[in-house]
């Protein structure tokens, strides 16, 4: 369970040199953002480009910390508690650095190693991810030149090395084919699962038909703030639409649109 109460974030970009005349600028990425996301459950934090998606992420991952507000996952604080809670979450980064001497096994038990696994725990794991995920032969290859899809299966059961009861993923399918799409929701739903952990998944994207297909939970952000929260149906009803873009345009664009019609 991830409960975000609060969180704010500037980040100050320097200014250009004296002769360029321009001043430092201060971005609000976040600003006053809660939500919770309960065990269970897949949760979406959907909003457009730049609206702090990416900056929540980090911070509930711990790899930035928030000027204001509060982190809880399953009871610990991510700022004051920061091993307790990252040792209770598994986090894909849109960055998927793999180690690309090391195979998609090696790169797996390595950080298995470094959440405190035995090595012979780590291997069981590797090889018990390889199936969930159908990586195959893939396993015992280098990293090195791994298709998008080979590195985000790696990336991901390397994020799961350690069977965290709360995954974190940005932007998961970007630059992924259909089917390797299809197969990472099919994982997500076995995670969700009670067969497969009962997991607090929270996820970031800004495309509404995956958001529409997967999540139970829709946390829609924008200008770093929480517009909107609820079940897909929830918020169909509450804008009175049928189609979720147009629903998602209304929630998200409200303050823009509001000021394009006469
Ligand atoms: N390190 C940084 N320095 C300066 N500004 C930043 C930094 N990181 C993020 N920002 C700014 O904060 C705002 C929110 O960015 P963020 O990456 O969190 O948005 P996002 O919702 O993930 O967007 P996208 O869907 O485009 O990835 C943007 O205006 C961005 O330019």
């Amino acid at each position: 369970m991830i409960a975000v109460q609060g969180l704010s974030k500037q980040f100050r970009q320097a200014g250009g040199g004296w002769w360029q005349r321009k001043p430092a600028r201060v971005v609000q990425a976040v600003e006053q953002l809660s939500f919770a996301a309960p065990d269970g459950r897949i949760t979406g934090l959907l909003g457009p480009n730049g609206a702090g998606k990416t900056t929540t992420l980090r911070m509930i991952a711990g790899l930035i910390t928030p000027d204001a507000g509060s982190i809880q996952v399953d009871g610990f604080d991510v700022t004051t508690q920061t091993s307790a809670a990252l040792a209770r979450m598994g986090v894909l980064s849109d960055a998927r650095g793999l180690y690309p001497r090391l195979s998609a096994r090696e790169n797996i038990v390595y950080y298995g190693l470094l959440q405190g696994m035995t090595r012979e725990q780590a291997h069981e794991r590797a090889e018990a991810l390889g199936e969930l995920l159908d990586m195959g032969k893939l396993l015992g290859r280098r990293t090195e030149g791994f298709s998008q899809g080979e590195r985000m299966k790696t990336a991901l059961a390397r994020a799961l090395v350690h069977d965290p009861a709360n995954i974190i993923l940005d932007e998961p399918t970007n630059g992924l084919d259909v089917l390797a799409t299809r197969a990472l929701r099919d994982t997500l739903r076995h995670l969700r699962s009670p067969e497969g952990g009962a997991k607090c998944i929270v996820f970031s994207s800004h495309i509404m038909q995956e958001v529409e297909r997967l999540c139970d939970e829709v946390v829609v952000v924008a200008h770093g703030r929480t517009v909107a929260e609820g079940t897909v149906v929830e918020l169909l009803q509450r804008t009175e639409q049928s189609d979720f873009e147009e629903a998602f345009v209304q929630l998200a664009f409200a303050e823009e649109t509001k000021g394009s019609h006469p």
